[in-house]
């Protein structure tokens, strides 16, 4: 808590009215930030602790704007567990979103597919969540300051929200998936028998992130809503090889139909 007021004071030093709603951009993403009309960028290397982006398709910026009338706080890079960060550190910038009062979060991520029904470049709307990560952010003392001990996580993404976004989708002619996203540690990709068993146990989608952050905000009472770009097909019998630059790639091109049902949902 100490860190995160010491991250909140030198933003509110900066900021003088703060928004409610926030985006965090995944990997290749960050072409939404030039929807947004910026009122300031502020690099998280100024941020009080904050962490270090260390992936290739992530910025490190915070970018406070208007995207089509509505006030946000973009962050552009994410934190992933596989950088060897605590989980504290993952679900810092989250921590310190909730004490600048951001009430409403979009997570974005980019995602191997395991659904044989999704094509890469397809948007899902993530329904529900499994976490295969080796820990959480909530483990040890709770902070209560911000939320209970044993939070309820029986509906993660807001319903209200996600059905506003499928009511975009089709208002924009956008093709929107639905499925549960899987969270892993990585920085390794699947094995096919991981892939297999990831699709046996319920998962459409499978990344390296969200879930802590997903898992924090419901922890502090804000309203998510999460979509993955499927960047890449995870199927046994497709299996590729992985580059993260094609994900970037892709992200990036698939990037611009996120960014058109984002700002409408909004
Ligand atoms: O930050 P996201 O979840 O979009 O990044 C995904 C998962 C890995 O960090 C990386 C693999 O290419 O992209
Ligand atoms: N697996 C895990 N993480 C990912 C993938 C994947 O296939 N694609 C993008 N992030």
């Amino acid at each position: 808590m100490i860190k995160e007021q010491a991250a909140v004071d030198f933003l509110k030093s900066q900021i003088i009215e703060f928004p409610e709603t926030a985006i965090i951009l995944g990997s290749g993403l960050g072409g939404l930030v030039d929807e947004i009309d910026i009122e300031k960028r502020i690099p998280y290397s100024e941020i009080p602790h904050f962490p270090v982006v260390t992936v290739e398709g992530h910025g490190g910026d915070l970018i406070f704007g208007d995207l089509e009338g509505v006030a946000v706080l973009a962050m552009n890079g994410r934190f992933h567990y596989y950088e060897g960060y605590d989980m504290a550190d993952v679900v810092f910038p989250l921590r310190v979103m909730k004490l600048i009062g951001i009430k409403r979060l979009v997570i974005t991520n980019a995602a191997g597919g395991l659904n044989e029904d999704f094509e890469v470049g397809d948007l899902m709307l993530i329904e529900d969540m499994i976490s295969l990560l080796p820990e959480n952010p909530l483990r040890g003392k709770n902070s209560e300051e911000f939320g209970p001990r044993f939070p309820d996580m029986s509906e993660p993404f807001d319903l209200d929200w996600l059905e506003k976004a499928k009511s975009a989708a089709i208002r924009l002619g956008v093709k929107l998936r639905t499925g549960t996203y899987i969270g892993l540690q990585g920085p390794k990709l699947e094995t096919k028998a991981e892939i297999r068993y990831c699709r046996i146990i319920g998962g459409d989608a499978v990344g390296m992130s969200t879930v802590p952050e997903v898992i924090a905000v419901n922890h502090m009472g804000l309203k998510v809503l999460g979509i993955s770009v499927i960047t890449n097909e995870s199927i046994p019998k497709v299996a590729k090889e992985f580059t993260h630059a094609d994900v970037v790639a892709t992200a990036n091109k698939a990037g611009k139909k996120l960014v058109e049902l984002v700002k409408n949902i909004l």
